[in-house]
């Protein structure tokens, strides 16, 4: 089943509302109207800038969307800090981070939490873009299919066949985030693969065709074509590459196959 690509950049904690109106409108103007048709584009900025980014793209009516980076278990209520996925989906949110290696190691975020912020995600018709890979031990070890399969049950715990089919994996080993360590083409596709059969096995063939599985993890202009061109392989999550809005543009370009003109 042919599946779109998805490039998604999460921008981390980084760019300001007002940067972040320049770089999105940058990113606009640098890819051409014809590449979303084959691919599709998203920007993950900080929670500060969603509601510049959403007035733009609405302006604007740019073919980009946009999320947050992480979302609230809970709806709403005595929870300082948090953000619920109420008020994602309010800004015109698509998209949700969870469970990122940054949330799961710095917040100490487990299984159980990811899976109930995917339910919440759910519940307030957020997509969630649900992060998960193995550590460089657990690779030298060789667990690492096991370490994310085990991870993809424990966050899809409790959800119909139909809302799993709605779900975006992203399958981000923790060795390769920022720190130009890209996993070569095989070994995405190893554990991409390794995902959908998980998928297959638990929920069934029509729901394993249908997710979007992506790869992050130092991804970068000079790989991203490659890391696509596999059969389980659906897009990447970008991090550092998509704070550079006409590189980040051509990143795009390359995934839809072939560079900008
Ligand atoms: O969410 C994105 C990933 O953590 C990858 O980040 P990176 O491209 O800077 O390695």
């Amino acid at each position: 089943m042919a599946r779109k690509p998805l490039i998604a950049g999460n921008w981390k904690m980084n760019l300001n509302h007002l940067e972040a109106i320049g770089v999105t409108q940058k990113l606009a103007f640098a890819l051409p109207g014809k590449y979303f048709d084959v691919v599709d584009v998203a920007v993950l900025p900080p929670f500060t800038d969603l509601r510049s980014v959403q007035t733009l793209v609405d302006a604007d009516s740019m073919p980009i969307t946009y999320g947050g980076q992480d979302l609230s278990p809970e709806d709403s209520g005595a929870f300082t800090g948090d953000v619920s996925g109420a008020m994602l989906a309010k800004l015109g949110c698509t998209w949700v981070v969870v469970g990122h290696s940054e949330r799961r190691t710095i917040h100490g975020e487990d299984d159980e939490l990811v899976n109930r912020k995917v339910h919440a995600a759910l519940r307030h018709g957020l997509t969630p873009i649900l992060c998960l890979g193995e550590g460089e031990e657990v690779r030298d070890a060789g667990g690492h299919v096991a370490h994310c399969t085990g991870q993809l049950d424990g966050a899809l715990k409790g959800l119909s066949a139909d809302d799993v089919a709605k779900v975006v994996v992203a399958y981000e080993p923790v060795w390769a985030i920022g720190t130009g360590k890209t996993a070569g083409v095989a070994d995405a596709q190893e554990v991409c693969h390794a995902l959908r059969e998980r998928l297959r096995e638990v929920h069934g063939a029509g729901v394993a065709d249908r997710v979007r599985i992506l790869y992050g993890g130092s991804v970068k202009s000079n790989n991203v074509a490659d890391l696509v061109k596999s059969d389980d392989v659906d897009g990447a999550l970008v991090g550092g590459a998509s704070l550079d809005p006409e590189g980040f543009a051509e990143l795009c370009a390359l995934a839809a196959g072939g560079p900008l003109p």
